[in-house]
């Protein structure tokens, strides 16, 4: 007998949405079929559509270091209620921030004690980082910031350290994440409204340091994935370089499609990011080329802060936005069910994880159970995160996460464990 039945879904697979049972024995998808035999335990998925949980490649959690702004055990616990069974962390905004082996270590003690979910850790590439001691740890990839990253022991790699460090991952057989927008144009000041914050991050930054880190990419062959494009035209360039035979992907966030420029005014520093959210042709763009194919998947940026650090003026006030809770159904508002779940699952070929982001025989029993027909409006009490703020309260959701298993287990701190690229 086999440990799990999830019983009577609409399981989104590789080869469509089919109604069957999905058979777990130690974690692991066993069968997809109608009318399996009896599990030790079995749970009725009546209903509702069976998804392959989400992996969530950008979120910053903050731990060690900060975790009076987010925190593995809340922010995964968040993940995991919109659906998500693994997250990458990002080496900033932790402190240390993770640029060699004893930081790595540091995190991993962490997210092993706390993380509800499966794990992968991202490397930083800053001046100095120690690229080896992390390439050996099993980080899944190195990001560098193009622009200054707002945190002060997280500098941001000039061109020199880009380049030579991409040489040196493409050595490691590491891909490079670039925070792309340029440094120089970026750190021109501004006034303090949202309009002055959008205008010191123009589009032009974003595309210079997309172009330049393509450039690099190029020379190197160096794997390349550029996190939050925030513009149709950002895209265009990946996909034009990919044309040509560079190795590099792209990712967008939920608020570069979802809020605009008014909503930010409206919502005030909640609302904040860098990139900052584009006035609508570019968000037109970015949304034809999502719908296109162009968009490798959807990540959350997930990068919270203390209260007080929000309750600045909006040009004073911290970048970042709370959203790891909830990408998944944001997107099953505007995208088919096996589109949404394509977006929030990728990653995991992207990055070399087996086992994830697909339901199949063999692979983990990752499994998000969704209510397709329950629209709600988002309250701050559905909020996980340490802190129950997004600038999505108030929204009209069409979708509801009702349960997410990892490894066929309920989420809980303690069960998840580290996950390592294969692809080398
Ligand atoms: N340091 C940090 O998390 N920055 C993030 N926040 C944001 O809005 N964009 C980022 O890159
Ligand atoms: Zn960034
Ligand atoms: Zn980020």
């Amino acid at each position: 007998m086999v440990d799990l039945v999830v019983r009577g879904g609409h399981v989104v697979t590789p080869a469509g949405v089919i109604d069957a049972d999905v058979g777990v024995a130690d974690g692991v998808i066993t069968a997809v079929a109608p009318e399996l035999p009896g599990g030790a335990r079995e749970l009725d998925a009546t209903g509702l559509h069976v998804l392959p949980a989400g992996l969530d490649p950008h979120v910053h959690f903050n731990e060690p270091g900060r975790t009076h702004w987010e925190g593995i055990r809340t922010g995964s616990a968040a993940l995991a209620a919109g659906g998500f069974s693994a997250f990458f962390d990002m080496p900033l905004n932790s402190t240390p921030p993770t640029t060699d082996g004893a930081a790595f270590d540091a995190k991993l003690e962490a997210a092993r004690r706390e993380s509800s979910v499966d794990f992968g850790l991202w490397g930083g590439l800053v001046p100095g980082a120690q690229l080896e001691e992390l390439a050996a740890r099993g980080v899944v990839g190195l990001k560098a910031f193009m622009s200054n990253s707002g945190i002060e022991d997280f500098a941001h790699a000039d061109d020199v350290t880009l380049y030579e460090g991409m040489a040196t991952a493409a050595q490691l057989g590491l891909l490079v994440a670039v925070h792309a927008e340029n440094d120089a144009l970026t750190a021109r000041s501004r006034g303090l409204s949202v309009r002055d914050w959008m205008d010191s991050r123009p589009v032009v930054a974003e595309l210079e340091a997309i172009g330049r880190a393509i450039t690099y990419a190029e020379a190197t062959g160096c794997k390349l994935h550029i996190v939050h494009v925030s513009s149709g035209s950002g895209v265009g360039l990946v996909t034009a370089a990919r044309a040509r035979g560079v190795d590099v992907t792209c990712e967008t966030c939920p608020h570069y499609l979802f809020l605009t420029p008014d909503d930010v005014e409206a919502l005030g520093p909640i609302a904040k990011c860098a990139p900052p959210i584009r006035d609508a042709p570019e968000q037109d763009a970015l949304w034809e080329r999502l719908r296109g194919g162009e968009i490798d998947f959807v990540t959350s940026d997930h990068s919270p802060s203390s209260p007080e650090l929000k309750a600045e003026e909006f040009g004073k006030a911290w970048g970042g936005i709370s959203g790891a809770q909830t990408t998944l159904e944001l997107l099953l508002g505007a995208f088919a069910v096996e589109d949404a779940a394509a977006l929030t699952t990728r990653a995991a070929a992207r990055f070399g994880i087996p086992g994830k982001g697909v339901i199949e025989p063999g692979a983990d029993a990752d499994l998000a159970l969704v209510d397709l027909d329950a629209a709600y409006t988002l309250l701050a009490a559905d909020l996980r995160y340490r802190h129950p703020v997004s600038p999505y309260v108030g929204r009209h959701l069409q979708a509801r996460v009702r349960r997410t298993l990892v490894r066929g287990r309920d989420p809980a701190p303690g069960v998840g464990r580290l996950l390592r690229p294969t692809i080398r």
